[in-house]
């Protein structure tokens, strides 16, 4: 098993209430799998994403990753986790305002290190297969929200990870579009993604449907 929580807890605590997100969440995911998180608004599913992504972490609870627990109280082995594994699709995007589509592209690759060739290369690749090449000189102002998020998708979708966490990134994009990232995604059988959705068609489309009800899984 990739991915395994053990009764994972979180809560936030505002004004002065705590809030419990999430109730003693147990979730095994394989390596390879492709799973849907649906609920309704506010049930916890961002949440859970973060959490699982290292973004945020539990309360109370064990992640283990790849056999492996995490010290959810190491942010810097943490960092090298998500930096190493996981690709990120946030809602809402993200991305750096005054830099160009091809700098938000290549950001975690100049994190890593790579040279401007190999970087030149790899954006090229992931923007022919996104059909996105013609917003590489544009700054996302300049951008309508469904390139935008195609630019979130192929900075997250860049450096090949083993994981891609999506939350909603497909509800600002055309159908040609929605075809695309779900075949990209559907096509790698190495990749586990993890997809949050209020489109019952695109979670249909995962081999799992996960539905969270006021912070408890209801069924997988
Ligand atoms: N940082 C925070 N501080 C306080 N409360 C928070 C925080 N983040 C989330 N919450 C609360 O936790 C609950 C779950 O939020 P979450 O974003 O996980 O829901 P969601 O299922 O993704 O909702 P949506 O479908 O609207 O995106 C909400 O009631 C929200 O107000």
């Amino acid at each position: 098993m990739l991915i395994n929580l053990k009764n994972i807890s979180k809560s936030y605590i505002h004004k002065g209430d705590n809030i419990q997100v999430l109730k003693n969440i147990n979730l095994g995911i394989e390596k390879g799998e492709k799973i849907a998180i649906m609920g309704n608004n506010g049930s916890g599913k961002t949440t859970l994403l973060n959490l699982i992504g290292t973004i945020d972490t539990p309360d109370k609870g064990e992640y283990i990753f790849n056999d492996k627990k995490l010290s959810i109280d190491q942010p810097l082995k943490l960092n090298k986790l998500r930096r190493n594994h996981f690709g990120y699709i946030p809602q809402g995007f993200c991305l750096i305002r005054d830099k160009k589509g091809f700098y938000n592209i290549s950001l975690p690759l100049l994190f890593r290190g790579y040279t401007k060739e190999v970087i030149e290369e790899k954006v090229d690749e992931i923007s022919s297969t996104l059909k996105i090449k013609h917003l590489l000189n544009k700054k996302p102002d300049n951008m309508s929200a469904g390139e935008r998020q195609k630019i979130s998708i192929a900075r997250a979708m860049i450096t090949n990870p083993e994981v891609i966490l999506a939350d909603e990134m497909t509800n600002t994009l055309d159908k040609e579009s929605k075809n695309i990232v779900l075949g990209l995604i559907k096509d790698s059988r190495e990749l586990t993604a993890i997809v949050v959705t209020h489109d019952i068609l695109i979670a249909k489309k995962c081999d799992r449907i996960l539905y969270l009800d006021d912070g408890i899984i209801q069924s997988s």
